[in-house]
């Protein structure tokens, strides 16, 4: 494969940096891959592992000579690492995120870039309920979808460079504004995850089923939930603080239907329950039918995938 960069920095060494660092190891897609983490014990971590090049004890020393910049910490945290490493970035370089939310990260980073660095944010759609510098796993992105959401003056030869990289990590690509894209992850993985925290919690609360019997009894739905239920928490408050417009919307939407259902079910409404179930079948058989594979564990799977 060919080097689409000389030298990439990581700022914030957790899931998605790490993950990002093998996978460019694999492709041997950049000359040298520097690290920096806040926490002296995440970069040591990092250099025990061999994760990056080279583990820079500054966030300026990791930005100084690099031609991309890629910021992979929570959402919240994004605007406060971009004014500290502003500074020190290099003429031309590239600023880019890993964020869940974007317009937030528009907002916030974008004001302390100075001129002449190009920005383009990103969000790979993948992951895992894992975090930290020892969750990475180069096959992370394979076949997964990676949004890029250019701001109105993103160099269109940035764009393409960061195209680029993501393809050879392994994703397929595609470009989206920032609102459109806050609103299609509120659908997709905002909300769900906001619904998975719920349901884990009502079944704490149930004082009658013990922990025990929740983990013994409990079939894959459940499972499914507990797992999207141990996210970082960290990462899932900053996604609904800045995600709040299009969360709330989608939430809604939600329990307007929760309530349609739940006034079914009081009612006896048998015909009314069958109707909606098959409406969601053939969503889903919709998606099987456009080779979309729904099974993974988490959303947004690339249509390449199996
Ligand atoms: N975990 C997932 O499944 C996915 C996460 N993302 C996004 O990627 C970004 C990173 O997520 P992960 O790698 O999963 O997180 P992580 O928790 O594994 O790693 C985050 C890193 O950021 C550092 N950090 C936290 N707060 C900081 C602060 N205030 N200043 C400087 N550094 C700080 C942490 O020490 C850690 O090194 C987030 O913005 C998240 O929304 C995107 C796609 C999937
Ligand atoms: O683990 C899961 O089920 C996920 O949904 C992973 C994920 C989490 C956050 C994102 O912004 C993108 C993907």
């Amino acid at each position: 494969m060919t080097q689409v960069y000389d030298r990439v920095a990581l700022i914030g060494l957790g899931l998605i940096a790490s993950s990002m660092f093998w996978s460019i190891k694999r492709g041997g897609l950049v000359g040298e891959v520097t690290g920096y983490a806040r926490s002296a014990e995440t970069r040591d971590t990092a250099r025990e592992i061999g994760l990056c090049d080279r583990i820079c004890d500054t966030a300026a020393e990791a930005v100084k000579d690099a031609d991309l910049v890629v910021l992979c910490v929570p959402v919240g945290a994004m605007g406060a690492v971009a004014a500290e490493i502003a500074p020190h970035l290099k003429p031309g370089a590239t600023i880019s995120d890993v964020g869940s939310v974007k317009q937030s990260v528009i907002d916030t980073v974008g004001p302390h870039l100075p001129e002449g660095v190009h920005f383009v944010p990103a969000h790979p759609l993948a992951g895992t309920e894992h975090s930290g510098p020892k969750s990475g796993f180069a096959e992370l992105f394979d076949n997964r979808w990676c949004l890029l959401v250019p701001v109105p003056n993103s160099d269109p030869e940035a764009v393409a460079k960061l195209r680029a990289l993501w393809e050879g990590i392994g994703s397929n690509v595609e470009e989206m504004d920032a609102e459109h894209h806050d609103l299609v992850l509120a659908v997709t993985s905002h909300t769900p995850h906001l619904i998975a925290y719920t349901m884990v919690g009502v079944a704490d609360d149930l004082r009658r089923v013990t922990d025990s019997e929740v983990i013994k009894y409990s079939a894959a739905g459940f499972r499914d939930f507990t797992r999207i239920a141990a996210s970082d928490p960290t990462m899932w408050r900053d996604v609904f603080l800045t995600n709040k417009d299009a969360t709330l919307e989608i939430l809604g939407r939600f329990t307007e239907e929760l309530f349609a259902l739940q006034r079914a079910i009081r009612t006896g409404d048998g015909d009314m329950l069958h109707a909606y179930f098959t409406r969601t079948r053939a969503i889903r058989r919709g998606i099987l039918e456009a080779g979309q594979d729904v099974d993974a564990p988490d959303f947004g799977r690339g249509k390449a995938a199996k």
